[in-house]
């Protein structure tokens, strides 16, 4: 139920549907027992060759009987009140109430079906047929007529729920892209893609068909059940109420039984998530996996947790399996409970076992036979009813699994009461700033920060190269300034104000970042040159696509720049993408540009002429170029390098400083060119 109410607010939104819904299901129901009920006077007329004028009369006439008889002994215990000696014992005079209590309730039960008898003899009459075979015929076409209303209503029904549970899987997943748009790089890292997917996915789809069985079996079925027992108790409340005893047995077994399957539902749904992080894994991986000849360990490792799975779901299966036999057991159980006294009573013509009342009168066969359909009806929803439990259990599992992902919260804190933040003309400062990267799996290990304690100033227009061995925290320092996330400790500004103080939105158009896993869109190269700066002037793009070369490799695809490059742009070289994603920075004309090994993948000659294109378009902004490729072309272009070790800033200065005062940073750059004269 806890995971219903989580839904409530987009169920709310297509209430229209499910009351609809709703009122159809009740329809359902209506129809299913008159169904079942029509069986009386078919029996009847089957075994008894009464037709239905002979029947309601002899009803009417029974009901006659019975009101004169309930008549008489309410006066016979009135009077015998009226007579009582006033010094009698109050147990003899409570015992006489009691009697006179139950005369007069039985009296106005009988009064009522007298009226009922009457009423309906009188509206009928004029119309039935008179003969048993013409009222069988007649009550076969009811038969059919309530069937087929029955079938229309189930699938009116099943329509409504069907729009509104696709809408509501609409909403749900729009919502849950829109958050997930709106979560931080570090809490998006450590949910990981594959798990991602999986909630978009499987949970979802398991969500779905949870909530088409709430919205058709789980309310047609009860109140299918419910009628029907409504008319059981009609025939025969005493019996009846004896048939429910299995009740309390049945809901302390799927209590039970429900946890263990929602249980159970989460692990498969884990597991499940498991095997789509292996499937990403491998898809993303394919030629490296391919390369180092790994297919027969991935496929191990994948069968290894598809054998999990399979097991998890046989778990659930085999307590799928047994909820249809408990409960027609226990729905035998119960109609035994009613049937057995019944029968006795239909047998030794007695409306009493063991003393105690069981029927108004004498049981009739017909009545009996009623009782027996009923209860034989009342098996057939409640089958359907144990048989989508399990299944409404894991949805429910699913629905805590997508709620959970709702309910996760970006890690960057925004202030509600903004400063505004101008476009960059001053510096940018990082003070005493620490960070140690969040990881899910060995949380309470300590770990050491990738940034301690860096302080670093760059003014306005300054080229700064960061530079340094793998590891020593280059690229988190720089992914810091677009708050992909915040320092633990330290305070990184620009121009002046907090980063975190201002919009994100704000903070972002300043900066463009140009990564070494260029993540290109699977459109066309103008497209991906455009992207995010669709209104740019036109020759503005073209003198870009110029400078940085992109229009001479896309002059060799016959579509030239209309050329589609393919997912995550797999048709180009990882050389001509970073020359797309260059150009896509610059088009958005950033204060702060980052390049992050924004050239690893482009050769010498080509990254000169870079280089010397980024010299023209590095005016009016600041440039944070990270790289282990310190040419001279590139020294050209910097006004100062940043050198890192550990985490922190040992040096910074110019180059020519840097060689004679910084020892790693000098060895780093004879290992940079001894790579470079080997290459
Ligand atoms: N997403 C992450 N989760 C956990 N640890 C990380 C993550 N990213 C980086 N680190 C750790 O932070 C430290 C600094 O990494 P960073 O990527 O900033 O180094 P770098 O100087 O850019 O290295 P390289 O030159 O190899 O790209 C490393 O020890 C690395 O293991």
């Amino acid at each position: 139920m806890e995971s219903l109410n989580q839904l409530a607010p987009y169920l709310w939104r297509v209430r229209g549907y499910l009351i609809g819904s709703s009122i159809a299901a009740l329809l359902v129901a209506i129809f299913w027992s008159a169904g079942l009920m029509l069986s009386y006077p078919l029996v009847k007329v089957l075994l008894q060759g009464q037709s239905l004028q002979a029947y309601l009369t002899e009803e009417t006439q029974k009901a006659e009987t019975e009101t004169a008889q309930h008549q008489a002994e309410a006066a016979r215990v009135q009077h015998q009140l009226d007579q009582l000696d006033p010094n009698v014992s109050s147990s003899e005079k409570i015992s006489l109430l009691k009697s006179l209590d139950r005369a007069q309730r039985q009296l106005a039960s009988s009064g009522w079906r007298l009226m009922f008898c009457t009423w309906l003899s009188k509206q009928l009459s004029s119309w039935l047929p008179e003969q048993a075979f013409p009222t069988l015929v007649l009550l076969l076409a009811l038969l059919a007529i309530v069937t087929l209303a029955k079938g229309l209503t189930v699938y009116l029904q099943e329509n409504l729920v069907g729009i509104a549970v696709e809408s509501t899987m609409v909403m749900l997943r729009q919502r849950m892209f829109q958050h997930v748009l709106r979560l931080d790089h570090v809490t998006l890292s450590l949910l990981g893609t594959p798990q991602l997917m999986a909630r978009f996915t499987y949970d979802l789809q398991q969500l779905g068909t949870g909530l088409t069985l709430f919205g058709g079996r789980l309310i047609v079925e009860p109140l299918k059940i419910l009628s029907v027992l409504i008319c059981c108790f009609l025939v025969n409340w005493r019996l009846t109420t004896l048939s429910l005893i299995v009740v309390p047995l049945g809901a302390l077994l799927f209590g039970r039984y429900g946890k263990k399957i929602k249980k159970a539902s989460r692990k498969q749904m884990e597991s499940m998530s498991r095997i789509f992080t292996q499937l990403e894994e491998t898809l993303r991986s394919f030629r490296t996996i391919l390369a180092f000849g790994l297919e027969r360990q991935r496929r191990q490792s994948f069968h290894r947790e598809q054998k999990v799975a399979f097991e998890k779901t046989m778990k659930i299966l085999r307590m799928d399996a047994l909820s249809s036999p408990t409960t027609e057991i226990l729905a035998t159980l119960g109609a035994c409970m009613a049937l057995l006294p019944g029968a006795y009573m239909v047998l030794r013509q007695k409306s009493e076992i063991f003393g105690i009342q069981l029927s108004e009168g004498p049981l009739d066969i017909a009545e009996l036979a009623l009782l027996y359909t009923l209860m034989g009806g009342l098996l057939d929803p409640a089958r359907k009813l144990s048989a989508v439990y399990p299944k409404f259990k894991k949805s429910s599992a699913a629905c805590d699994r997508v709620f959970s992902l709702l309910k996760t919260h970006t890690r960057l804190q925004q202030d509600r009461q903004w400063v505004p933040l101008p476009r960059h003309t001053d510096k940018i400062e990082f003070e005493n700033i620490t960070y140690t990267h969040p990881v899910a799996e060995d949380r309470n290990q300590a770990r050491p920060p990738a940034l301690d304690r860096v302080s670093l100033r760059i003014a306005f227009g300054e080229t700064v190269a960061i530079v340094g061995g793998n590891g020593s925290g280059k690229s988190t320092l720089i992914n810091l300034l677009p708050r992909l996330y915040d320092p633990d400790f330290g305070i990184l500004r620009i121009d002046g104000i907090d980063i975190r103080h201002t919009q994100l939105a704000l903070l972002r158009k300043q900066i463009a970042v140009v990564p070494q896993e260029t993540q290109l869109f699977n459109r066309t190269i103008s497209e991906n040159l455009r992207y995010g700066s669709w209104d740019a002037p036109a020759d503005r793009v073209t003198r870009l696509a110029h400078d940085f070369a992109v229009d001479s490799f896309a002059s060799r695809f016959p579509d030239g720049l209309e050329t589609s490059v393919g997912e995550r742009g797999q048709r180009l070289s990882g050389g001509q993408r970073q020359r797309i994603a260059l150009v896509r920075a610059l088009l958005r004309d950033p204060a702060i540009l980052i390049l992050d090994e924004a050239t690893s993948a482009i050769d010498r000659e080509s990254e000169t002429q870079i280089y010397e294109a980024l010299a023209h378009h590095k005016q009016n902004r600041t440039v944070l170029i990270v790289t282990h490729s310190l040419t001279d072309t590139l020294l050209k272009i910097v006004d100062r390098v940043v050198v890192m070790d550990h985490g922190q800033i040992i040096a910074h200065g110019e180059h020519t400083q840097l060689l004679k005062t910084c020892p790693i940073y000098r060895n780093l750059f004879a290992a940079q060119r001894e790579q470079a004269h080997a290459a």
